[in-house]
């Protein structure tokens, strides 16, 4: 069956196809994007330290969404990367904007992602090396 039939289905077939492509998806980017290996190590060692001083619910809840956004957005400048080269591979000055501005939101969210994570750990972290 070809991706066309494939997105003809409907019902419970066509959610498993989703979970499929989307998997793909993820795959993809994890294997191609250099940026994305290094946000899956550094959001790993976040969550470790999440449980090492244990922060609470609401932290948690903070800690997810800001980690879901980072990969999220770098799953989005990858598409938005690709589509770009599919329309064309040569120079131009748009596609050059639009995988700058793609670029730029992944780094204006991965600052936030920094600041909330320095936020949450600070203290946590200090008070864990018997600083506070
Ligand atoms: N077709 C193009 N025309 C003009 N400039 C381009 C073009 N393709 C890429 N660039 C420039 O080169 C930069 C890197 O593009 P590339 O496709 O290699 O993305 P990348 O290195 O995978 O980026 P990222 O680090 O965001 O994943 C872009 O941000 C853009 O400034």
């Amino acid at each position: 069956m070809d991706w066309r039939e494939k997105r003809k289905q409907r019902g419970i077939r066509r959610l498993f196809f989703s979970f499929v492509f989307a998997s793909r998806g993820l795959w993809y980017v994890f294997k191609n994007e250099q940026n994305m290996v290094i946000h899956m190590i550094i959001a790993s060692a976040v969550l470790v330290l999440g449980f090492v001083v244990g922060i609470s619910p609401v932290e948690w809840v903070i800690l997810l969404v800001v980690i879901g956004g980072v990969i999220t957005f770098e799953l989005v400048n990858t598409a938005i990367e690709r589509v770009v080269d599919l329309v064309s591979e040569d120079y131009h000055p748009l596609a050059k904007i639009a995988k700058d501005v793609a670029a730029t939101a992944v780094f204006v969210y991965s600052l936030i992602a920094v600041v909330v994570g320095l936020i949450i750990f600070y203290q946590p972290v200090l008070e864990l090396f018997g600083f506070k």
